[in-house]
């Protein structure tokens, strides 16, 4: 679709191949060209770094989750990264390379460099690197539960977490699950879905767990409630509880996509 708009301004939003940005009550839509500098965001406590804020709480307990597209420059970073002692970090690295240190221990992380960072800990985050690092930061409100202990800070890498595939699939849909789903510490899911070309989600998913998606590789169709969305690398999706969702591959490669989801609690009543 083109728009009628004429030329002017940062950044130019009108033609998009992927689709356009679309916001409705069940699910939004932010593809890669809306992440440009005219939203960007600095935070304190950070230097040479800037961010996207992909998804956010909305309107109080409905919604679970933060997730910012991150920029650090070399030599850029932060001694205290996390302001509130009750949020659990995901970090997820697509570019460049990370220094992070959880409790005195130092990590190196790679692209495909996962992180997880439980509530209360004390960690810092710097680009020691000479090229500018890309990294997803997700966060939720850790939700304690009787009888369950606050899980521990762990790093891994996509790379070394052998994919789960779907039953009757035919091998092509897979997730890679960083976390044991069995384990209850954890009430956040950041997962990756990867379909090989070809493959779809073959019905319409509805579920009460809201999810991020943002497409690290390929091209699909996405269904999202009524309707089918084109989207590829760098596009952004939020779907509220209850939103149903499906897929249809669209390219010759693979289709892959960073999930959030929360899991393992009750509900707010
Ligand atoms: N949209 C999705 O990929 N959903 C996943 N199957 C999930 O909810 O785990």
């Amino acid at each position: 679709m083109t728009y009628a708009f004429p030329p002017g301004g940062l950044p130019d939003q009108s033609v998009n191949p992927e689709g356009t940005a679309v916001f409705t009550e069940a699910y939004a839509v932010l593809p890669a060209v809306t992440q440009r500098d005219i939203v960007t965001s600095y935070l304190p406590g950070w230097t040479g770094m800037r961010m996207w804020v992909l998804a956010r709480p909305l309107s109080g307990f409905a919604e679970t989750f933060s997730q910012y597209a991150v920029e650090l420059a070399p030599g850029g970073g932060s001694d205290k990264p996390e302001v509130d002692p009750e949020a659990q970090s995901v970090i997820f690295v697509v570019g460049g390379t990370l220094t992070l240190n959880i409790d005195g221990a130092r990590h190196a992380l790679a692209p495909g460099g996962y992180a997880y960072v439980p509530p209360d800990t004390v960690w810092t985050l710097w680009n020691d690197g000479e090229s500018p690092a890309k990294f997803h930061w997700i966060r939720k409100r850790y939700v304690e539960a009787e009888g369950v202990d606050t899980p521990e800070a762990f790093v891994t890498s996509d790379q070394d977490v052998a994919p789960t595939e779907m039953p009757d699939c035919n091998g092509v849909w897979a997730t890679t699950r960083f976390v044991d789903p069995t384990d209850l510490r954890h009430d956040m899911h950041v997962n990756i879905v990867t379909f090989q070309p070809g493959g779809r989600i073959p019905f319409a998913e509805t579920h009460v767990m809201e999810h991020g998606l943002y497409v690290l590789e390929g091209t699909a169709d996405y269904l999202l409630n009524k309707d089918w969305v084109p989207v590829g690398p760098g596009d952004f999706m939020w779907l509220r509880a209850f939103c149903p969702q499906a897929c249809i591959t669209t390219g010759d490669g693979r289709f892959r996509y960073l999930l959030y989801k929360d899991v393992n609690r009750h509900m707010p009543l």
